[in-house]
């Protein structure tokens, strides 16, 4: 990936019912971040409309993690272009052939609406599971060895990247190379609380070990002063 300054890394995550909340922070924090992103939440609240309203022209990373057939993943992705999105991703262990419908639509729905393409993203592990979590849904191996697995399986489907905890970063870049990208939840500060995130690193980390983008979500959003923690993680990431 070409190389991200601090504040283009930092895509904040607008968990909210309030599309008034959602614009407030948009309006607050559009200086100081690389752009927002939309999920469930927000999504099945207000819907594209909303989006539209609350986000305008940012980069907007669309987190609905797509998990279907692949003829209806690939309805939806091309649904999701109507919005511009900058990234937008599905569920890795939908398959190959769902990954491979993903892509497709999105080249085809990027070139009839003359758009760039967005990033399609695989999710790997989500990083509020661990080792004991992925036993007890009987997956095989690791949170890391799942993680490669799945990330491996994204790439061979010809995603642009995968979404996955800061903890195998370094390892996801042995596995797939410096151009594959890596967004990356699980994002806590020194001052923050986990909360349900299990696999966490502060932004420092996660940027030092070659994340492309952080996904930071109550961090930012839960301070009591939204543009002072971002500006407090952007001086952080100014320091790797
Ligand atoms: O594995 C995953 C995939 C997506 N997410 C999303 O990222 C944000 C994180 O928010 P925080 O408040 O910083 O925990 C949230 O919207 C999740 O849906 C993730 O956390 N982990």
């Amino acid at each position: 990936m070409s190389r991200l300054t601090p504040h283009e890394r930092v895509l904040v995550a607008l968990d909210t019912q309030d599309l008034e909340r959602a614009a407030a922070l948009v309006s607050d924090l559009r200086g100081s971040v690389g752009g927002f992103k939309i999920g469930k939440e927000f999504f099945t609240s207000h819907g594209p409309d909303g989006v539209r309203a609350c986000v305008g022209s940012h980069p907007l990373f669309l987190d609905l993690k797509y998990h279907d057939i692949p003829n209806t993943v690939a309805s939806a992705v091309r649904a999701a272009l109507h919005l511009h999105p900058q990234m937008l991703n599905v569920h890795a262990s939908g398959g190959r052939a769902m990954m491979e419908a993903a892509a497709e639509a999105a080249r085809e729905a990027a070139e009839d609406l003359e758009m760039d393409r967005p990033l399609v993203l695989g999710v790997t592990v989500l990083t509020s599971l661990d080792d004991a979590d992925l036993a007890e849904i009987g997956q095989q191996g690791n949170t890391a060895e799942v993680v490669v697995r799945l990330a491996k399986l994204a790439k061979a489907s010809g995603l642009d990247g995968v979404v996955c905890s800061p903890k195998e970063i370094a390892i996801l870049r042995k596995a797939c190379g410096p151009d594959f990208a890596l967004v990356v939840p699980g994002i806590r500060p020194s001052w923050t609380a986990s909360g349900d995130q299990k696999r966490v690193m502060t932004p420092a980390e996660a940027v030092a070990a070659g994340a492309d983008y952080l996904v930071i979500g109550r961090p930012i959003t839960g301070d009591p002063d939204p543009a002072s923690a971002a500006k407090r993680i952007r001086a952080e990431l100014e320091a790797v």
